[in-house]
């Protein structure tokens, strides 16, 4: 692998002995891993149904390393059914380290293709709120079919530039991820190719955007909040530097200890101008000390009492415009509409598309939304047609029509290909399942089951 010159001194300078283990890990393969959706699976029952014996991640509890050799994750159904998101073990870490709990409000600021924010919505199991964005429209739109995959009802996905959420959103969420970009010196073992953007941009570029994210991210954060910063790069002027600089524009923030574990290492004060010893509580991931490429994070807590936040109490009642959509509710799913994911949010019809929205509309206004909750589906002529989000969400003990097949039945395979399957199934709207999970729908007329799975999502 080549490296630039003047990158290859740096880190000879960084590390001195231990220089000679970094550039080692050059050699070795590189580390994928797989994060399971504990919001449809725990770890342990996973592992029963994967086969494969995985290994566990130390920084992740739902984090396994995936064995060489083993079945192509990314083809097998499960992967179709949002049970599990491939993810680089050390990208992991950020999601896992702070401390988010059902109820709370999480803003995830750079956040696509959504690795982060599929963990965080996991970790919220359906309560509270997480605002997702990237500034990449495009990305966005990644990020939002990954959130929907893992059958997230909670999440607002936005595609803005982060102080014009800072306008709208003062003080608002109680735990904020900020996954920035950066010089990308950790992934060159992954991907080659960052080099080159490494040597267009250099590290002064990023750093200046860092501050001015980390920015954003303070005037959005409530009093007690925590805010956890990550990148993956080892330049100590993205790291340590950007996290000082930050305490110093903000004296009402600390540090807080992140825990090591799995060879994790600490930040390194030493190696910025003064750099204050507490600066030592982040955490550094060395390729060549840990299973995984190289990371950075720091977490930060605001000084000040955190408020318990509550959801809003629906009790909305049967309202005359969704009468479609609670006969779909008789007819299909074995639970009632109030306790469907997402019901305790605000129900709203835009045009024909119903949605469980987190935050009122009025809140976003002017904002660049993708998703606004759970787009459960659309009420059009009289009738109720359930989205492809609306399936992930739901579990299929919450369903009554169910067209299960086995997880190895080629019949899955043709499902996800969006062909047509013989049916014997109950008429109407089924919920498709590969063994315990849903994957879409298909309506069941005579001996046909047409398929219902989104044309977007089919498998290649
Ligand atoms: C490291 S990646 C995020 C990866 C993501 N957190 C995940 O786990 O999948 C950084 C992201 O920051 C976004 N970004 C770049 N410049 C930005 C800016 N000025 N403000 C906010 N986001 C930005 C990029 O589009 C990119 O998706």
């Amino acid at each position: 692998m080549r490296l630039p010159e003047t990158y290859a001194r740096r880190m000879q300078e960084l590390l001195g002995d231990e220089c000679e283990a970094y550039m080692e890990s050059f050699e070795r393969e590189y580390s994928q891993g797989l994060r399971v959706n504990t919001r449809k699976i725990s770890p342990e029952a996973f592992l029963g149904l994967w086969g494969d014996p995985l290994e566990s991640v130390p920084w992740c509890p739902a984090g396994f390393y995936l064995s060489p050799g083993g079945k192509p994750p990314s083809k097998h159904p499960f992967y179709f059914a949002g049970a599990y998101y491939l993810q680089e073990p050390s990208a992991m870490a950020p999601a896992a380290i702070l401390p988010v709990e059902p109820g709370d409000r999480v803003l995830d600021l750079c956040a696509a293709p959504g690795g982060k924010s599929t963990h965080l919505a996991a970790r919220l199991e359906g309560r509270g709120v997480l605002v997702s964005n990237d500034v990449s429209a495009s990305r966005a739109k990644a990020l939002l079919k990954n959130l929907e995959l893992f059958g997230t009802e909670n999440a607002v996905v936005t595609s803005e530039a982060p102080y014009k959420l800072a306008s709208r959103f003062a003080g608002y969420f109680s735990k904020i991820l900020v996954d920035a970009p950066c010089s990308g010196e950790g992934m060159f073992h992954k991907d080659p190719s960052i080099v080159k953007n490494w040597e267009q941009y250099g590290n002064e570029y990023y750093a200046k955007i860092q501050e001015e994210i980390l920015d954003s991210a303070a005037a959005m954060l409530a009093p007690g909040g925590m805010l956890l910063y990550s990148t993956c790069t080892f330049s100590p002027l993205e790291d340590e530097q950007t996290v000082q600089n930050f305490l110093q524009r903000h004296r009402e923030y600390q540090l807080v200890e992140i825990p090591k574990c799995g060879g994790m290492a600490d930040g390194r004060p030493e190696w910025i101008p003064e750099g204050d010893s507490a600066l030592r509580r982040c955490a550094r991931f060395w390729p060549h000390r840990l299973r995984g490429e190289g990371h950075f994070a720091a977490l930060f807590q605001k000084e000040g009492t955190a408020l318990p936040w509550r959801d809003k109490a629906e009790s909305a009642g049967r309202k005359r415009e969704l009468e479609p959509f609670y006969r779909f509710v008789e007819d299909t799913l074995a639970v009632e509409a109030a306790s469907l994911p997402g019901a305790h949010q605000m129900p709203q019809l835009l045009g024909e598309r119903l949605y469980w929205m987190p935050v009122e509309m009025e809140a976003l206004a002017g904002l660049r939304i993708l998703r606004n909750g759970l787009y459960a589906g659309d009420v059009k002529g009289g009738r109720f047609e359930p989205s492809q989000a609306f399936a992930l969400a739901l579990k299929k003990e919450q369903v009554r029509k169910l067209a299960v097949f086995d997880t190895e039945d080629p019949m899955v395979i043709r499902y996800l290909k969006g062909e047509t399957l013989p049916s014997q199934f109950a008429p109407g709207w089924n919920l498709v399942c590969a063994g315990p999970f849903g994957l879409g729908w298909g309506k069941a007329s005579g001996s046909l089951l047409k398929n219902k799975y989104l044309r977007g999502w089919r498998y290649q």
